[in-house]
């Protein structure tokens, strides 16, 4: 019923309980329907050409605007933290510390820079970031039946919106949650709003009252994206949820984590750079048949 979901980089647990949930979700109709979606290599690309993509993060890391020392500090941050966070054998119970204190540094440390407010278009102007191919597909559809985008990302908010417009597909339907910069009158970074949303706190203790999804309360069925075992607890807020189908691109470790995305997630993309399955599954819901 979807060529895309044949594709090489597609895994699935239960093929059948995956045909059972978007057969439902296209009988309740468009109008019940949302997506709930991370950003950070999930939406934007893991990598291009051998290389890996910036996260909204690293953007502003490499940027022109942070000194060299500054460079180097954030960088070493990095490698110290990021193995934790994607480390298989550790607890959320022993992770989340250890990320509150991971986006507290950078966050200082990027609050030290004078970054300012205008020189943000700039900087994603000069950046390598790039959206996964079919975006421009992925983001029209939704616009163009009304289905409600919900990006929840631990990533810079200001930077993931201005990747959104410079890429033509900020539309109306789209809400972001996410770390934005607070920046003082004369436009200059003075820190991070908050609350501080990092990979493993993506839910209902980050979203004020889920106001937003009480506002869409009818939409009870939900396409989840996500790239890590943070993001499966996105759509926690959302009171009543008839069907759920998570899809989750595993792009680092393959190996080492694919026993856990499957179990985890409905649909398991390996190291696929595209939106064609998502697309492939909106496409059908949304064809009258
Ligand atoms: N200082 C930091 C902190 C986090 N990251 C990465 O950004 C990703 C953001 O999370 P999403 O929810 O948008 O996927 C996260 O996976 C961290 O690896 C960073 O690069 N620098």
């Amino acid at each position: 019923m979807i060529v895309e979901l044949d594709k090489m980089t597609v895994r699935m647990k239960n093929p059948d309980h995956v045909r059972g949930i978007i057969s439902s979700i296209k009988k309740d109709g468009i109008n019940k329907l949302q997506v709930i979606s991370d950003f950070d290599m999930t939406l934007s690309r893991f990598g291009w050409n051998g290389r890996r993509c910036p996260t909204s993060h690293n953007i502003l890391d490499n940027s022109h605007v942070i000194t060299e020392e500054g460079k180097k500090e954030l960088k070493d941050l990095l490698h110290y933290y990021y193995p934790i966070e994607i480390d298989p054998n550790r607890t959320l119970e022993e992770k989340c510390p250890l990320m509150v204190e991971w986006w507290t540094r950078a966050h200082d440390l990027l609050s030290q820079q004078k970054i300012l407010k205008r020189d943000i278009a700039q900087i994603v102007k000069e950046s390598e970031v790039m959206l996964r191919d079919g975006f421009n597909e992925f983001f029209d559809q939704l616009h163009k039946n009304n289905v409600p985008l919900f990006i929840f990302s631990a990533g810079v908010g200001d930077i993931l919106e201005e990747i959104i417009h410079q890429a033509n597909v900020f539309h109306p339907n789209i809400n972001v949650v996410s770390n934005y910069m607070d920046f003082d009158d004369y436009g200059i970074l003075r820190g991070f709003k908050s609350p501080l949303i990092h990979t493993y706190n993506k839910n209902n203790s980050v979203l004020n009252n889920t106001e937003y999804f009480q506002q869409l309360s009818t939409k009870t069925s939900i396409i989840l994206l996500g790239d890590s075992i943070g993001d499966l607890t996105m759509a926690d807020g959302v009171a009543s949820v008839k069907n759920i189908l998570k899809i989750g691109f595993l792009n680092d470790k393959v190996e080492e984590h694919r026993g856990k995305y499957l179990e985890s997630y409905d649909i398991v993309l390996e190291r696929d750079e595209t939106l064609d399955v998502v697309n492939g599954i909106l496409h059908y819901i949304f064809t009258e048949t």
